[in-house]
């Protein structure tokens, strides 16, 4: 069987640090970060501090000319991504194994066109409240990653990160159904994420205020719809599944895009609210909440850009 032995993350946020820290922790040298000279100063200038503890990785900038790694994780935002894809383009050799921990039904797409490519797992994390504040990330859980070929196989592959992913210490699930997995965590951003934004609300509100959680619900049902006619398996069942979820984290906890709101980021809403439309026009089915949710949030980034 395949063994991982070098890894490397593009990425450093929320997402980056839970789960690097802990392949730094463990691999050592052969964990390495991409990283612009510029962000690479100013990771080393601040630090980077994780639930109060400094970290120091590995940086490595995507000029340098250093072999294929056996793994590399994707954790920037959608939009990040095409500068990500090129960054890491020294990393990435025929065998490599690539999973993308981003949002979103679109990411390993991208990365197949750039690539071609044929080790792309598909991925996911769930369950982790990490909040980012510039160079700050706290969470109380990192949840778990869970991942798998498209055609559900136990390939080689999905048993060398599994491998991995023991030896560090990272919680995993092998998912037997990666397309009905990957749509539920599509459905879950899609309510919690764009309704948090707009309401400026942390997990808590939700636990709480049941009119709030019906508004979650209610984008999820669009997601529902489409998967429905498309045939990629998610039913009303799948909606209830978020609400114990939800009751497990941080009530202070933050979604990543009411944090992107807050710091006057740009939102991934074209991969959320977008998605779903351009996918209810393509499909005939109606979607008048996330138009809705599109609108808002699209108004709200512009205001951000109007007080900068
Ligand atoms: N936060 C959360 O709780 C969760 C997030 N996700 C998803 O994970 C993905 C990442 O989110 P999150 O970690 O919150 O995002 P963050 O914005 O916290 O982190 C993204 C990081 O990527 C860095 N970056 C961007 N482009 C590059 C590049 N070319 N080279 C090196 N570093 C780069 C950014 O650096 P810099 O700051 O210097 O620009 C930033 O530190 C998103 O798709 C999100 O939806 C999934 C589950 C939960
Ligand atoms: C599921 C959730 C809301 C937290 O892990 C998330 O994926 C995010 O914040 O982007």
């Amino acid at each position: 069987m395949k063994e991982i032995k070098k890894v490397t993350l593009v990425g450093l946020g929320a997402i980056g640090t839970a789960y690097g820290s802990l392949l730094h922790d463990s691999l050592n040298e052969s964990f390495q970060v991409v990283a612009s000279e510029e962000r690479i100063k100013r990771y080393e200038t601040k630090g980077i501090l994780i639930n109060n503890e400094p970290y120091h990785f590995n940086y490595i900038t995507p000029e340098a000319k250093t072999g294929p790694a056996d793994l590399v994780i994707f954790a920037v935002k959608n939009d990040e991504l095409p500068q990500a894809i090129k960054d890491v383009r020294h990393h990435i050799g025929s065998d490599t194994i690539i999973l993308s921990l981003l949002n979103g039904i679109s990411s390993e797409e991208e990365i197949y066109a750039a690539y071609r490519n044929e080790h792309i797992l598909y991925s996911m994390s769930v369950e982790i409240d990490a909040v980012r504040t510039n160079n700050e990330v706290h969470f109380t859980t990192r949840g778990r990653i869970e991942y798998g070929e498209l055609d559900n196989t136990l390939s080689n592959d999905v048993l060398a990160v599994k491998k991995l992913f023991e030896k560090v210490g990272i919680d995993y699930e092998i998912s037997s159904n990666i397309t009905h997995t990957m749509w539920w965590k599509f459905m879950i951003n899609v309510g919690i994420n764009q309704t948090s934004a707009v309401l400026k609300a942390p997990y808590g509100i939700f636990q709480t205020m049941p009119i709030a959680y019906e508004w979650v619900e209610s984008a999820m049902r669009e997601v529902v719809a489409l998967s429905e006619k498309i045939g990629t398996g998610l039913t009303e069942q799948d909606i209830k599944k978020f609400w114990p979820i939800i009751n497990k984290l941080s009530p202070k906890g933050k979604t990543s895009m009411l944090q992107d709101v807050e710091a006057g980021r740009k939102t991934e809403v074209e991969y959320f609210a977008g998605k779903v439309c351009e996918l209810g026009e393509k499909y005939k089915v109606p979607t008048p909440i996330n138009e809705q949710l599109y609108r808002m949030i699209t108004i709200i980034e512009e205001m951000t850009k109007i007080n900068k």
